[in-house]
């Protein structure tokens, strides 16, 4: 199972790669990649999993963070309007998105960042995305609200890109045009 110490932290140049596209089928390692990333995920969410293995309790985690260069990313996000659980995304893309944008009124954070970054960071609201699952089968979805903040986070990381990239950073509470804030309770 992945622990706290085998997520790379910023810094390390992994997280500023390109990652890999995977093929299909996929090798066994492959496998194991895409199910331990989701198992951290649901484990991170579990309390006594986390306070027994010390997990930082997380809804998304990228192959990049555990130091493999792959297209791969898994989302949890079980308490939401419309939950996204147990998503293992191959070669994500984005295949469209609203013109209106969102973000994330608290700010945004990262399992591989052990420091608050302050600042707004620009999603889109809406996204059709386009992903493989572990046996090859294409997948569309609509995404809005969280996950879809989630998705647009996960699939940076495969880009080398981190969520501070995206904040100015002489105005990081600058206005936004026409963004809707989301909410966190
Ligand atoms: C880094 C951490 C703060 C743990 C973050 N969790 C999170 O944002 N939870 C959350 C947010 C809400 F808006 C409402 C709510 F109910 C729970 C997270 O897991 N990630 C995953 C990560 O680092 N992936 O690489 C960062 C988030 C930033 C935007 C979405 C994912
Ligand atoms: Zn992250």
């Amino acid at each position: 199972m992945i622990l706290m110490k085998d997520i790379i932290r910023e810094g390390h140049p992994t997280l500023r790669a390109k990652a890999k596209e995977m093929t299909f089928p996929l090798s066994v390692e492959d496998q194991q990649l895409c199910d331990d990333l989701l198992e951290y995920i649901v484990n991170s969410q579990d309390e006594e999993l986390c306070e027994k293995y010390n997990l930082r309790s997380g809804i998304g985690l990228a192959a990049p963070q555990v130091n493999a260069s792959k297209r791969v990313f898994a989302l949890h996000i079980p308490d939401d309007e419309k939950p996204l659980t147990n998503f293992i995304a191959i070669n994500p893309k984005i295949v469209s998105h609203s013109v209106e944008k969102t973000y994330i009124s608290s700010g945004e954070g990262c399992l591989s960042v052990d420091r608050d970054v302050p600042g707004y960071v620009p999603r889109y609201s809406r996204i059709t995305i386009k992903a493989y699952d572990k046996e090859g089968n294409e997948i569309k979805k609509r995404l809005k609200g969280l996950p879809a903040i989630a998705f647009q986070h996960e699939l940076d990381h495969l880009n080398g890109i981190m969520f501070y990239d995206h904040i100015d950073e002489n105005a990081p509470y600058k206005d936004i045009p026409g963004a809707i804030p989301f909410e966190r309770e």
